[in-house]
């Protein structure tokens, strides 16, 4: 049985496009220098870190540290809302952020910077945030939990490319995005939210906790990880020339105020296809499934070390992000 002052460290060493196994013995000196008593494991594949986490908590384990992009603590996160064992928000997870889009992180203000990131674990005091659950309509799949965002529709197809792009950095999504915009069709979808039912032909339907994916855009209007509730984009019937056009709304935000926009607040939603397309469901940046879906707020669940929003910003995606954009254009 591990100490409760133990900490359990997973590696991804595929994150960040293989940068994180070149990173980790500066990381694992970090960590002995700052005094953690720790023991770490590598994932050997994807998803590995559900399973990694569970064994872990199962042991004993109570903090963990992850050190990869969003797709490792995705599933971390997985691993602590999916067993029965210990409360989740008894369980405080610190990351050390190494993935490609780094999403998550830009809100809680948690640095880039190695020994920053580590210091802020090593000092901080856990908060907790909400977590969203889905449940997938008409198959017997277990639920799946996030704490970013999720989507459905052209979100899903972004992130079914993105994999081929790692190598580009936070541009894999840019990349992905124009890659998708010229193969996605909109799809005929039921929506409920709010005791409102919607059928419309739609792009995409975004959950979001957090405010920035995709590589640091965004795409709700204002999320609020703490106060219970989803912020929700309903994007009807949009054209690929529109969405084109609107680029930089993706960054700053504004694209909540098109005319194809519907924005809601709610603890829950439903989104049921109608027709023949079959849409990707994403969470967290990973791809998950395809079809309907309910999803499920479960409030402050999840127990990390955040940043203060005094802390200096290391990411700037948001701000940088759409000039960047330009430059990559340019660039093919
Ligand atoms: N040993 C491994 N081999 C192959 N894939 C792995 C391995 N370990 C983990 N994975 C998978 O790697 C994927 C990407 O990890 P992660 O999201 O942390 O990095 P990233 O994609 O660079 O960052 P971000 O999500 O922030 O853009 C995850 O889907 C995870 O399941």
């Amino acid at each position: 049985m591990p100490s409760s002052k133990t900490w359990f460290v997973i590696v991804n060493p595929t994150s960040g496009n293989g940068s994180c196994k070149k990173k980790w013995p500066d990381i694992l000196e970090l960590l002995k220098m700052y005094e953690f008593h720790f023991e770490h494991v590598f994932t050997e594949y994807p998803n590995h870190g559900i399973e990694l986490t569970q064994n872990a908590i199962y042991q004993g384990f109570r903090r963990f540290i992850c050190v990869g992009g969003d797709g490792t603590l995705h599933h971390i996160v997985n691993g602590i809302m999916s067993q029965k064992h210990v409360v989740p928000n008894q369980i405080h997870v610190g990351v050390v952020p190494i993935g490609t889009g780094n999403d998550w992180v830009k809100t809680h203000n948690i640095p880039k910077n190695l020994e920053r990131a580590i210091l802020l674990i090593k000092n901080g005091h856990p908060k907790q945030q909400d977590v969203g659950k889905i449940e997938f309509l008409n198959s017997s799949k277990k639920p799946i939990y996030f704490i970013n965002l999720a989507g459905i529709g052209f979100d899903g197809l972004v992130i079914s490319k993105v994999h081929k792009y790692k190598h580009f950095g936070a541009l894999a999504y840019v990349a992905g995005a124009l890659l998708g915009l010229f193969l996605f069709k909109n799809f005929q979808s039921r929506i409920m939210v709010n005791s409102k039912v919607i059928e419309t032909k739609t792009f995409m339907v975004l959950v979001g906790l957090c405010k920035y994916s995709g590589g640091g855009m965004q795409l709700t209007k204002s999320p609020n990880p703490f106060d219970g509730l989803f912020d929700i984009s309903l994007v009807k019937n949009i054209g690929k020339w529109d969405i084109i056009k609107n680029m930089s709304k993706l960054f700053n935000g504004n694209i909540t105020k098109h005319n194809k926009v519907e924005t809601y607040k709610s603890s829950s939603v439903s989104v049921t296809v109608l027709d023949n397309g079959n849409p990707y469901i994403e969470a967290d940046g990973e791809l998950i499934d395809s079809g309907n879906m309910h999803l499920s707020l479960i409030p402050k669940s999840f127990s990390f070390y955040g940043g203060t929003k005094n802390a200096k910003q290391t990411f700037g995606a948001n701000q940088s992000g759409y000039k960047t954009l330009v430059l990559f254009v340019i660039s093919i």
